[in-house]
């Protein structure tokens, strides 16, 4: 390991300090300690971050139990008698939500404190490239010198002025599990993956849902044709989808809430939910005045290392904007380290990601993606199997859905997927690996999968591609 210079005098465990204890943060905390540096995390709202505490631990946790009423619905067509009369206890589940969140967090801490990692409460910002200021929780102040700093302090739900969240019936995305009954008609406002996932969490807890998507369809970011499946799935299951439909403002009203939308119509429903984008916590920071590079929006600049402008100051996940996902949040911040403390170091690969929207049926997507190809920027040839076909699907009377395998053109080495169907989290890790270890479609055709299975169709695409 390199030598670290502390007052003149050369010693060979360097300190880092880590701001922010969700992925991008704590991933890295751990990463440094094991590599024998003297690591503190200083964290504000408790470990794990908003992954972990309010975004996505808990919404993930809500989507079980939807999709275990969703299974209970399917129960008529697999011979199943009442099994749709069952209820949710919102406040049951909220409850079960929290504490999973509370038990997953105290996980991270076990796991920072057996590493040697200090924990501080508290808010901490840059007093210099090489200092962290921090007002502790306990109220006595510190500052901690480090060779190297890694910024990890995440992004916030963004808020506008005319739709102001009350908590109560105005809510965002975090403010959500502290409801004890199911909301009469709940409007969610922004069709992202946030406030799809939720919507469609909602609809399938019994709730009546309008979404008010500003896009021409939902999911705007997503795979057309995973988008289009998921858009009638919604609609099959009941949800009102407003397309085009921009919201003004969200007001109280005497008996719940009323959102306006831009071109004058009203939606009224019991409560609403904000799920109109984030902004990065990076203000307050201390950050442009230790000459660290921000972007227009706010987010920290930083390279494929993690590195930002300013030399032995690091940044890591949501408040650097690069892609929000906790892995990817999780990668940036090993990296940052592996860098810092001199470890052999590849960039961050943003074309091997592999991301899941969890809505019923998921969709899981990795490599390449269909929009690229449409664009002329990779070359490669596409085979799209609808999964009405497959056995197995056949079986667990599951309809909708597909899988899409992409393949270099010439050489047929698979370049990215995209698979729609139940646990699609789990059906893109063949896929994922074929990208990620250069496999061709005759590899994957070749390999033996079980009968009758999901993933006989991914074997079944990458035939078809031959
Ligand atoms: C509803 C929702 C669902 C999601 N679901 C998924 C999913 O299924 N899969 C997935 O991969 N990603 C998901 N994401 C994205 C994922 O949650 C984020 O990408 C991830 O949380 C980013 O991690 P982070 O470490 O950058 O920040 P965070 O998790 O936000 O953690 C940042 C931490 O920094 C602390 N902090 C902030 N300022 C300071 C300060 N000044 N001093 C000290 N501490 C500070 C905060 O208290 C917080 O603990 C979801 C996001 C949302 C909104
Ligand atoms: N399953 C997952 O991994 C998961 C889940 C949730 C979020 N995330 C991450 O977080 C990122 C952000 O997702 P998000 O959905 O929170 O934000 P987003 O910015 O992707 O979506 C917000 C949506 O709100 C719409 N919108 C904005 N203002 C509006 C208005 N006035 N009226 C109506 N609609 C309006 C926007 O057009 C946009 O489609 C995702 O790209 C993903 O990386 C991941």
């Amino acid at each position: 390991m390199r030598r670290w210079l502390d007052g003149g005098v050369s010693r060979q465990q360097p300190s880092v300090v880590v701001l922010g204890g969700g992925p991008g943060g704590y991933e890295a905390a751990l990463v440094a300690a094991r590599a024998g540096a003297q690591v503190t995390v200083v964290d504000r709202d408790g470990l794990g971050g908003a992954c972990v505490l309010t975004d996505c631990v808990p919404s993930k946790a809500l989507v079980s139990t939807a999709a275990f009423m969703g299974g209970l619905r399917t129960g008529e067509t697999l011979g199943v008698r009442e099994a749709d009369d069952a209820t949710v206890d919102l406040a049951a589940v909220n409850r079960r939500i929290l504490a999973l969140a509370a038990s997953q967090s105290a996980d991270i801490g076990r796991r920072l404190t057996g590493d040697g990692v200090r924990i501080v409460r508290g808010r901490g910002a840059l007093a210099g490239p090489d200092r962290v200021r921090v007002e502790t929780d306990a109220g006595d102040d510190e500052e901690l010198a480090a060779d190297v700093v890694l910024v990890a302090t995440g992004a916030t739900p963004r808020v506008m002025p005319t739709a102001q969240p009350d908590g109560e019936r105005i809510l965002t995305w975090q403010q959500i599990y502290t409801l004890t009954e199911l909301p009469e008609k709940l409007v969610v406002v922004g069709s992202g993956v946030t406030g799809a996932e939720l919507a469609h969490a909602y609809t399938g807890l019994g709730v009546p849902v309008t979404l008010v998507s500003s896009r021409e369809r939902v999911l705007p970011g997503e795979d057309a044709d995973a988008a289009e499946v998921i858009e009638q799935v919604f609609r099959d299951d009941g949800m009102e989808v407003l397309g085009r439909s921009r919201m003004a403002s969200v007001e109280r009203t005497a008996t719940g809430v009323r959102v306006t939308l831009v071109d004058g119509r009203t939606v009224d429903g019991s409560h609403a939910l904000l799920a109109v984008g984030s902004v990065p916590q990076t203000a307050g920071l201390g950050l442009a005045e230790a000459g660290v590079e921000l972007s227009e929006s706010g987010h920290v600049v930083v390279d494929g290392v993690s590195r930002t402008s300013v030399r032995g100051v690091y940044a890591a996940g949501d408040c650097t904007g690069v892609l929000p996902l906790a892995s990817v949040a999780a990668m940036q911040g090993r990296i940052a380290m592996w860098h810092a403390l001199g470890d052999a170091v590849s960039p961050l690969r943003l074309g091997r990601v592999s991301a899941n929207v969890f809505t019923s049926p998921e969709i899981a997507t990795v490599g390449v993606s269909q929009r690229q190809i449409d664009d002329g920027e990779s070359e490669a040839d596409v085979n799209l199997l609808p999964l009405a076909t497959n056995p197995r699907a056949k079986m667990d009377s599951f309809e909708h859905g597909f899988v899409k395998v992409f393949s270099r053109k010439g050489s047929g080495t698979v370049v990215g997927g995209v698979v729609v169907a139940p646990r699609a989290s789990e059906l893109i890790y063949p896929i994922a690996l074929a990208v990620q270890n250069g496999l061709n479609v005759d590899q994957v055709a070749s390999t033996f999968t079980v009968y009758p299975s999901m993933t006989g169709s991914i074997a079944e695409a990458a035939r078809r591609l031959h």
